[in-house]
């Protein structure tokens, strides 16, 4: 599928998202920064990532996720843990950089510091009703099934 990008700081220009791989899911997004940021012990930032995407078609929504290596080697993770891009957002894709970690970590300007998947959605309705039809779980969750 084909997304319209705008790019919003000229250094993204050759810098856009891209997959790294054949087979890759995500597509890394940059620190848009003009100079390092360094995030104490349990701070968060929200951090420009110089492009906006317009998904357009409500069939789709894109996902903002730690990359693997910064959040289980560093401690950078998300602030809202997952970030949500509705297919309607044109702003700035921004991301919100949080050191969960107990030491201080520097974000270097265009360093790769997120990963953006693009995936499926449906748009539910509602439908109200008195009782569901009948099924083999019914109300039960929360371990209901046993352990084994
Ligand atoms: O990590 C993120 C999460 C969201 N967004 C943008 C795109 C998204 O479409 C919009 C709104 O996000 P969300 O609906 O999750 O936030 P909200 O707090 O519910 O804000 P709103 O009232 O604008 O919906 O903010 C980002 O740029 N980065
Ligand atoms: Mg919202």
């Amino acid at each position: 599928m084909q997304i319209d990008v705008k790019i919003l700081d000229p250094r993204m220009a050759d810098r856009l998202p891209a997959y790294a791989t054949p087979g890759s899911a995500g597509l890394d997004l940059r620190a848009c920064l003009d100079a390092p940021l360094t995030l104490p012990p349990n701070a968060w930032q929200l951090v420009p990532t110089g492009i906006a995407l317009f998904i357009g078609d409500p069939g789709y929504a894109a996902l903002i996720l730690p990359r693997s290596g910064l959040g289980h080697k560093h401690g950078i993770v998300l602030g809202n843990l997952v970030g949500l891009i509705d297919s309607d957002y044109q702003g700035q894709l921004m991301v919100s950089a949080w050191n969960r970690s107990h030491a201080a970590f520097t974000l270097e300007p265009m360093e790769r510091l997120a990963q953006l998947v693009i995936v499926p959605v449906v748009q539910a309705r509602f439908n109200v009703v008195a009782e569901f039809a009948a099924t083999a779980r019914g109300e039960g969750g929360y371990g209901s099934t046993g352990k084994a």
